[in-house]
């Protein structure tokens, strides 16, 4: 346990041939990138919380019907400094450290105020964002770290503060059939105008300008504004969803204190503890129109939850369909701290609330006429209910579809669509993912892989050529063991029943990670290419002129 959580993983950034059981689909070209914390002692020093350790990319590379595996950490500004000074230099989100970049703003109390944002860190160790032909490694903060996915090689620092006013982005952005990166973010030291922000990103820059280079992110377009209910109390959110006409943005009571964390550092505390839960507040659910790009106008709310993953999202006959997984506490983010992931974490490390796959319904026509208590829903195959009340608010009451899940995924094709099929990791009351299931959110059934020891990574979903189901396709896991005989492995599973296609062996300690994507074979360039690209269409420019 120690060991699969807090013991540093040494990197492997050569390709590793790994040993192949089964049969890899001839269709299966290209990378799964992946993206975790792997490090959590430097030095002397260690991190108190495992959101918190150094980035460690890896990558399995299939190539006809071969798998090969790398890792390789991040190379971020605070990788280095930590590195190069042998111990934790840069804060983390669980983490303070002194002396630290920050220690100048904070240092003057409520400096929050004035204009100056500090450098906070760039160890991107959550997710991985694609935008056009650029990989990008993501945190919640407002640095990204371009990558190169096929190497993983760190490539530049990018400031999204250049672009946008947020010192806050998720690391779960959405993308449309366009390719457009779809994003929010919160903005907390804009003259005490608290607000979250919603962002796109094109995922090329307009062909007039393409001579000059330029990042795709000077073409970033803000899309709508929210402000905060509370300026000093914003909500913190992990994910959003989407729907073909809307967002679906939660303001849920789980808020950064504002006066906590420009305090946090003269008081000697981690930002984390400036995250406060509200039990008995509300969650208000803002459901924000593209087109317009305004917020509906009803005032829709839920009880208090904590909610770090939005499932999917979709409208159907007039309502908004959006599935989330939710917990009642915060104990999922205590949990995570290594002085609880020992040898006896099953004593130490346990959730007081598991997480709940819940579905809200939103009606979009709300009849003023509609009596209040009345339930506004009016589809047939759900029980979530959206109650009227007095003051013309609207309170929202889910369907349960399942307990137990977290990292979920789904064929992303069905994004902001109607869908069926979540895939996800099976966790209960500790953190350890135990199997790896298939949710029918029809049917409300379940399937299951599971196998002694095994820890599975969150399920990525790959479509088949020619599929025409929207489980036709395979799940990619990353398996560690908590067996130390048991090697890690790659896992492929059909999509349709969770039985095993194949699975390819690593003779390496691997990593639990968090997050991460599929690049199809089409999909990557390399910078050869990028740049022949770029000299063409140079070429064209001047046969033009
Ligand atoms: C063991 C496994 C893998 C599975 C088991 C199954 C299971 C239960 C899975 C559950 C997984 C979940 C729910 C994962 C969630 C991951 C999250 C929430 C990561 C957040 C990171 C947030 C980060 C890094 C945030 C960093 C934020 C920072 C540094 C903020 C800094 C700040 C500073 C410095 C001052 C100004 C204020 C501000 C807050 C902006
Ligand atoms: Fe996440």
């Amino acid at each position: 346990m120690e060991a699969l959580f807090g013991r540093n993983k040494e990197e492997n950034p050569e390709p590793i041939k790994a040993e192949v059981q089964g049969e890899i689909p001839s269709w299966l070209q290209g990378i799964l990138l992946r993206n975790g914390p792997g490090m959590h002692t430097i030095g002397e020093s260690k991190y108190n919380h495992w959101f918190d350790g150094l980035a460690l990319l890896h990558s399995f590379t299939f190539k006809n019907g071969e798998v090969y595996y790398r890792s390789k950490y991040l190379r971020s500004d605070t990788y280095t400094c930590n590195i190069e000074a042998n111990r934790i230099v840069v804060s983390e989100f669980g983490t303070m450290a002194y002396p630290d970049p920050c220690k100048n703003i904070f240092a003057k109390a409520f400096c929050y105020l004035s204009h100056t944002i500090p450098e906070f860190t760039d160890n991107c160790l959550i997710n991985i964002m694609r935008n056009g032909d650029d990989y990008y490694a993501t945190s919640e903060v407002n640095f990204i770290r371009k990558i190169n996915p096929q190497t993983l090689e760190t490539l530049e620092k990018v400031d999204y503060t250049k672009y946008v006013a947020v010192n806050l982005a998720t690391s779960h952005p959405h993308y449309d059939s366009a390719g457009n990166v779809l994003n929010m973010g919160t903005s907390i030291v804009d003259k005490g105008k608290t607000k979250y922000v919603i962002f796109k990103i094109p995922p090329s820059v307009p062909e007039t300008e393409k001579k000059k280079k330029k990042s795709c992110l000077k073409y970033l377009e803000v899309m709508c504004a929210i402000p905060s209910r509370s300026l000093l109390h914003p909500s913190y959110y992990h994910s959003f969803g989407v729907t073909e006409n809307y967002i679906v943005f939660i303001e849920q009571p789980f808020k950064l204190d504002i006066l906590k964390l420009a305090t946090a550092y003269i008081r000697g505390v981690n930002w984390a503890s400036c995250l406060v839960f509200h039990k008995d507040d509300k969650s208000w659910i803002h459901l924000i129109d593209k087109k317009t790009k305004k917020e509906v106008s009803t005032k829709f709310y839920t009880d208090a939850m904590v909610v770090f993953h939005h499932v999917n999202a979709y409208e159907e006959d007039g309502h908004v369909v959006f599935d989330i997984i939710s917990y009642t506490d915060n104990s999922l983010y205590q949990m995570f701290y290594l002085k609880n992931l020992n040898n006896e974490f099953q004593n130490h490390a346990k959730l007081t609330a598991i997480p709940v796959c819940k579905r809200f319904v939103v009606p979009l026509q709300c009849d003023k006429d509609a009596e209040v208590g009345s339930n506004l829903v009016k589809l047939p195959s759900t029980t979530a209910t959206a109650l009227k009340e007095k003051e013309g608010n609207v309170y929202c009451q889910p369907e349960i579809l399942c307990e137990g899940i977290e990292l979920p995924r789904i064929n992303y094709d069905y994004n902001a669509k109607k869908y069926r099929y979540i895939f996800a990791a099976e966790v209960r009351w500790s953190p350890v993912p135990t199997k790896i299931v298939k949710f029918d959110t029809g049917t409300k059934k379940m399937l299951h892989w599971e196998e002694e020891h095994c820890w599975p990574a969150e399920p990525a979903f790959v479509t088949s050529p020619n599929a025409k189901e929207e489980d036709d396709g395979i799940i990619l896991s990353s398996i560690v063991s908590s067996d130390p005989k048991k090697l890690p492995f790659l896992l492929i599973l059909d999509a349709k029943t969770l039985k095993e296609v194949a699975r390819a062996t690593v003779n390496v300690e691997m990593h639990l990670d968090l997050h991460g994507l599929f690049i199809t074979e089409k999909d990557l360039k390399t910078e050869q290419e990028k740049d022949l690209k770029t000299q063409q269409e140079k070429d064209l420019d001047t046969e033009h002129e």
